[in-house]
């Protein structure tokens, strides 16, 4: 059974479908990608599969249980957590102080300083612990975001663009750190479009267009796809 999967999921704003029957699925410790062009619908599936936006028809369940009609609260105590492509971290808060909202209203509340701890010096931010999140470049504070979403100690991690900003280095560090959150057990479902990253990190992509699935597998048979290659991939890959 799949941690994730949404059914049959059409959103439409007025007249445009920005998702028309989608079906995917993320499998449990592994790393899922979601690509596709701008407009593609990618974040409005992000914010289906979060509880932000209610389809207009479908369905999405994590670990088997629909959740299709649950705020995103009550997902995130399903084991759900995500980051924004737009940045979304307390700007006012220390580093720490916003990771510590998070783990606060995390199923481990007692030891909320010591896992904000661990997560900082996972992610190699201890350094900037008390500084003020509104100073922080942007490839630290997609990082932060990371640290935030982490700190609830999710099942599903949902990442919208976390590469955007980071230089090669920092993206270098974040694939190591995506790869050992799916080897301890954690389902990762990532929006990118950096194909380096996506390509050598990511165990099954789907790709979305125009608000439709056009294909789903592997990486490597994904490169090699007409469509696809027709429709986003071009020469990059
Ligand atoms: N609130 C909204 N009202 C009306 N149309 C919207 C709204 N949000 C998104 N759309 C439209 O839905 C479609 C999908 O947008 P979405 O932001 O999900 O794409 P995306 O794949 O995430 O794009 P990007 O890669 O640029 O972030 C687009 O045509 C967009 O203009």
């Amino acid at each position: 059974m799949a941690l994730l999967e949404v059914r049959e999921v059409t959103v439409a704003f007025g007249g445009v479908r920005a998702l028309s029957d989608v079906a995917i699925s993320a499998e449990q410790g592994r790393i899922t990608g979601l690509i596709g062009p701008n407009g593609a619908g990618k974040s409005t599936l992000f914010d289906v599969i979060t509880g932000l936006r209610r389809p207009s028809s479908g369905q999405v369940f994590i670990e088997g249980r629909e959740v299709t009609r649950l705020g995103p609260t009550r997902r995130s105590r399903h084991g759900l957590a995500r980051t924004f492509q737009r940045l979304e971290l307390f700007g006012r808060l220390t580093v720490r102080d916003n990771l510590l909202v998070a783990a606060e209203l995390g199923s481990n509340r007692r030891h909320a300083a010591e896992l904000v701890d661990q997560i900082l010096d996972r992610l190699g931010l201890t350094r900037l612990a008390d500084t003020s999140s509104d100073t922080l470049s942007t490839g630290a504070a997609r990082l932060v975001e990371v640290a935030r979403a982490l700190a609830a100690q999710p099942k599903l991690l949902l990442l919208d663009e976390p590469a955007a900003g980071q230089d090669p280095e920092e993206t270098e560090r974040f694939a190591d750190l995506l790869r050992s959150l799916a080897a301890e057990g954690t389902t990762v479902l990532i929006v990118e479009h950096d194909m380096d990253l996506v390509m050598s990190v990511c165990d099954d992509l789907h790709v979305l267009d125009l608000g439709k699935v056009i294909a789903s597998g592997p990486p490597e048979e994904i490169r090699r796809n007409e469509q696809v290659l027709a429709a986003y991939l071009g020469d990059a890959a």
